[in-house]
């Protein structure tokens, strides 16, 4: 897929695939195009060149995209006076999808005690729970999450992790965007690396560390040329 804004090449000519049954990982600095990719890959931003399929289908023509495709975007755009369950519910109801499975998301994300609160009044973490139970609603075999930590304590980090291997462990593909190389580090199994616009690696985590003492140390060789903002070093002055 390409991506032009006016005069400028956001996402370039990028190719890949992401296969079932293991984590992949999405990294790049800040303005590389990870969030223009992710946008293309669920249909929100239509691409200058390229297309986007599942499974061989474009996501347009499926008639329930919840059950085929889960997304986390932005935690935020949850309405502040709904509770997590008519949150839940209402999304269930307008995409055909059964009750049950209400609860069983809410269980997963952890979320049941506090199900009936409205959504202004939780913490970040929580929505970000919220939202990872939004996508996993439909069941679907593969699920695309950006930044999906991003808020979430120890713990929920923890319980996220072993979330991410358990759907993995279920055949499902898992896309999951993070500026936190360490994260990866310890959840993908495959990287793919964006870097103004390009695609600079689509490797296992082991191929990718190779000749490199950290996975940090190899991101920043691969992404040395691309990076736009790098504070200079030495302290404040
Ligand atoms: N709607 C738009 N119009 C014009 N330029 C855009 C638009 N959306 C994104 N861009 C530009 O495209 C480039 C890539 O942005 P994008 O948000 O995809 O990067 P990112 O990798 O997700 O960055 P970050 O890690 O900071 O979230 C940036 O230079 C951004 O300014």
């Amino acid at each position: 897929m390409s991506k032009r804004y006016g005069g400028s090449t956001v996402v370039d000519a990028v190719t890949f695939d992401v296969r079932p049954g293991r984590v992949t990982g999405f990294l790049g600095p800040n303005g590389a195009g990870k969030s223009t990719t992710i946008r293309m890959l669920l249909g929100l931003t239509t691409p200058t060149a390229g297309r986007v399929t599942f499974d061989g289908r474009s996501l347009r023509l499926m008639e329930t995209p919840l059950r085929e495709v889960g997304a986390l975007l932005d935690a935020a755009t949850v309405h502040g006076g709904r509770t997590a369950h008519a949150h839940l519910r209402w999304l269930a109801a307008s995409n055909g999808l059964p009750k049950h499975r209400v609860g069983e998301v809410l269980g997963r994300t952890g979320l049941e005690a506090v199900a009936g609160r409205r959504v202004r009044g939780y913490s970040l973490g929580m929505r970000q729970r919220l939202g990872i139970a939004a996508a996993l609603l439909g069941d679907p075999p593969v699920l695309i999450l950006d930044e999906p930590v991003n808020g979430l304590d120890p713990e929920g980090v923890h319980w996220f992790r072993t979330l991410l291997r358990d759907l993995a462990a279920e055949g499902r593909t898992l896309l999951v965007s993070s500026h936190l190389i360490t994260e990866m580090a310890l959840v993908a199994d495959h990287l793919l690396v964006i870097g103004a616009g390009r695609l600079l690696a689509d490797q296992s985590i082991q191929e990718l560390t190779r000749g490199h003492a950290t996975l940090e140390d190899a991101y920043f060789a691969v992404t040395a040329a691309s990076t736009q903002y790098r504070a200079k070093q030495g302290g404040a002055r």
